[in-house]
């Protein structure tokens, strides 16, 4: 059975909102999740899961969350080729770059080799029922690609 870790920095409950549907959508689809903040996890144990999903909001303009900034620059150190991941947040439109974190958590992922397997996600604030059935299915694409 697949390991997954979502991975997730929230504020306000949005983001989180979003890891809980996604969790759902990758244990439905017969994947082992589990779903931490960050501020419960270090970068090394990344390491022990064949799927990483990470999610944050975004400050600022355009930034990530400072809470994040530590975990984010401590991720340097990891090898992350043969892992399959994708990104998602929520954000708020009326800032002038939307969902910056999940674009910056993408290139992250990426540059330390892992495989994006999923479109980062992006929701305006909380997700809505329908929004919710899209983090399923980013949920599902994880852990179905871990299967393929
Ligand atoms: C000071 C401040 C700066 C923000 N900057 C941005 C931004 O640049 N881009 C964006 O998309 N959202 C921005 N937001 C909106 C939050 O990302 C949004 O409220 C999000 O839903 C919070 O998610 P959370 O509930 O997981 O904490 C900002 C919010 C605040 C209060």
């Amino acid at each position: 059975m697949p390991k997954i870790i979502v991975l997730y920095t929230s504020l306000t409950g949005n983001t989180e909102e979003m890891a809980e549907s996604i969790t759902a959508g990758a244990k439905e689809a017969g994947a082992e999740v589990v779903a931490k903040e960050a501020f419960d996890a270090s970068p090394e144990e990344l390491l022990t899961y064949d799927g990483i999903i990470i999610g944050a909001y975004t400050w600022g303009d355009g930034e990530l969350p400072d809470e994040f900034l530590d975990f984010y620059e401590d991720m340097d150190s990891l090898n992350l080729a043969g892992r399959k991941a994708a990104a998602f947040g929520s954000g708020d439109s009326s800032y002038p770059i939307f969902c910056a974190s999940v674009d910056i958590i993408e290139e992250k992922l990426k540059a330390l080799g892992a495989e994006i397997v999923a479109e980062g996600l992006k929701v305006e604030y909380s997700p809505s029922g329908d929004e919710k059935e899209t983090c399923k299915a980013l949920g599902r694409q994880v852990a179905e690609a871990l299967q393929a």
